[in-house]
């Protein structure tokens, strides 16, 4: 049997059992505390249930923007159901309050273990509860993002190439989600792995559907009641195992191989800096862990942050080329893109380094405003109680353990009050106030350049040049929660933001692209928010 038609069956699987099991049960006592309001709760027959299955369906958004607009404007309180368990949802005031909490008694990762079941979904509990690859991508990925620039490059304009062509005479119809995908699975791989591995298109392929059925699998068993879970677990995980054994055939002789050539360099003492990826450097993490250091525990790793990488960063580029390419100012938008990075590459001969991207203002404020408009998250600063004490509000709320909680970042990222006409894409919301920073900044050097950062006027300048840089696509805050917020912001985004600027910057200056007269619609499910997997766009190769 197809796992297609695999995922069907188990789906009606899972619904035959939560009918049975959530039949007569009651939404309301998710959350054990009476004094706050709902929303999106349904009466009469079987209201529980209904309430339930509403909430994996299309109007979750609309009724957590409901909640918003009637509560979280007026710093209420609220919860909002969820099929396994309702949320109770804070204003954005709040999301300091959760930063500021410790883990033991606000938990991320109990958050991202409840919401896709990872203790089954990525097939072994140490991939969430040892989470050593967010260590290595935290500590290693970002800090060696300087020296993989040029390969990131290399690799998203090779992958565009492939899949986009280079017809200089005719439009070609390239469907962008599909071809995002391949591409960004590529580049991310190429700093997972390496070449030429990170070209192979049938372990790419595997490592995408495994992404895939997690996130499946995760959301198919979750309406299995908790307790059934570890008896059913294996059935709707059996995709995720063949994907992850059909890409272990690729993984494992390569990490076998870079095992010994390791070995050897360390024996030998031969520095290897071509050896610069995850791999080596999740090798050497694990170095005297005999646990962690076999080949299958290592690709199990690999096929862990590949998950974490990819829909994430597929999400976000198709939104960014359908926002921008859809956008009313289309035509201003990418000549000045293309300023930009004509200037910037001339000053650096040519050469993509950090100094040369850091100069991309306006692209990146492209990626930030679109990872703003079109967040693929409705809710986040997903947390859970897990003080047995439970916790306790800077109003005197107590939240019990068990809560689970989190804040409405859809609506907090298309409040007016927040951002000036929130509803409408604006590329350049984000580099305006750094080029004002950066051009006052440059004008009181040139007009003084014995000048010291002493009086008021200086230090005003000074505020708003930090402020300015506070606007960088990297930068979470409580209102710009794409990545998250705080110690557990996401962090692949020093990776993610780096890609996704290279890849702005290499179409925009190798193809032009007949502009869309409307934006293909996004759809929302489940409280996620997906883009359009079929929209095309004509494109054309740039004769230069
Ligand atoms: C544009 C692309 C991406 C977006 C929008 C994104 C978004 C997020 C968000 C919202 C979180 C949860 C933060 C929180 O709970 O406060 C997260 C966590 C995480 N992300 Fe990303 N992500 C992206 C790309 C990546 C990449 C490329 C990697 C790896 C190379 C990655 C690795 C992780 C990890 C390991 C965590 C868990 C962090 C923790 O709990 O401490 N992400 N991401």
């Amino acid at each position: 049997m197809a796992f297609d038609q695999l995922s069907v069956v188990l789906a009606g699987l899972a619904i035959f059992i939560a009918v049975g099991y959530y039949g007569q049960s009651t939404v309301k006592s998710d959350v054990r505390i009476d004094s706050l309001p709902w929303v999106g709760l349904k009466t009469g027959v079987f209201a529980g249930l209904r309430t339930r299955i509403g909430s994996l369906g299309t109007g979750v958004l609309a009724t957590l923007e409901a909640g918003y607009r009637k509560y979280s404007s007026s710093e209420i309180i609220f919860c909002v159901p969820r099929f396994d368990k309702s949320m109770v949802i804070l204003p954005g005031s709040q999301v300091k309050w959760i930063v500021d909490q410790a883990d033991s008694v606000l938990s991320a990762p109990q958050a991202q273990r409840d919401s896709l079941l990872t203790d089954y979904t990525l097939l072994d509990t140490a991939m969430a509860r040892n989470p050593i690859q967010e260590i290595i991508v935290r500590r290693h990925l970002t800090r060696s993002l300087g020296s993989l620039i040029e390969d990131i490059e290399d690799e998203l304009a090779v992958g565009v190439t492939h899949y986009w062509g280079k017809d200089t005479e005719s439009w070609t119809e390239v469907p962008v989600f599909d071809t995002i995908n391949k591409v960004v699975a590529r580049a991310s791989n190429r700093i997972f792995v390496g070449l030429p591995l990170c070209r192979n298109d049938d372990y790419l392929d595997n490592a995408g559907r495994f992404a895939g059925d997690v996130a499946l699998s995760g959301t198919l068993l979750k309406l299995v009641p908790a307790m059934l879970q570890p008896f059913v677990a294996w059935i709707f995980v059996l995709p995720n195992r063949y994907h992850l054994y059909k890409a272990s055939k690729y993984l494992i002789p390569f990490i076998k191989q870079r095992l010994l050539d390791l070995d050897q360099a360390h024996k030998t003492g031969t520095a290897r800096p071509d050896l610069n990826d995850y791999t080596t450097w999740h090798i050497k993490e694990v170095e005297l862990d005999p646990v962690e250091r076999t080949p299958q525990k290592i690709a199990n790793r690999i096929m862990t942050v590949n998950f974490a990488a990819i829909h994430t960063s597929t999400f976000t580029a198709t939104n960014i080329l359908f926002d921008l390419y859809a956008s009313p100012l289309v035509d201003t938008y990418v000549k000045e893109i293309r300023e930009e990075v004509a200037q910037a590459l001339s000053e650096s001969g040519g050469r993509w380094d950090k100094n040369t991207i850091a100069k991309l203002i306006k692209t990146d404020s492209a990626v930030r405003e679109s990872l703003r408009i079109s967040t693929f998250m409705s809710t986040g600063m997903d947390r859970v109680v897990v003080d047995p004490h439970g916790a306790t509000m800077t109003n005197g709320l107590h939240l019990p353990q068990g809560t689970r909680l989190g804040t409405c970042t859809y609506s907090i990222h298309h409040d007016d009050g927040v951002y000036e006409n929130a509803m409408t894409y604006d590329a350049f919301r984000f580099s305006r106030p750094r080029e004002i920073a950066i051009t006052a900044g440059k004008a009181r050097m040139e007009g003084n350049g014995t000048e010291t950062m002493q009086g008021s006027v200086k230090k005003e300048e000074l505020a708003k040049l930090l402020e300015s840089k506070n606007l960088a696509t990297v930068t979470t805050s409580d209102t710009f929660l794409a990545f998250g917020h705080g110690r557990h912001a996401c962090p692949g985004r020093f990776f993610a933001a780096t890609e996704m600027k290279l890849l702005v910057a290499y179409i925009v200056m190798n193809y032009d692209v007949k502009a869309l007269t409307i934006r293909p619609p996004n759809s929302f499910i489940a409280g996620s928010i997906i883009p359009p997997m079929k929209a095309t766009i004509s494109v054309r190769r740039r004769n230069m």
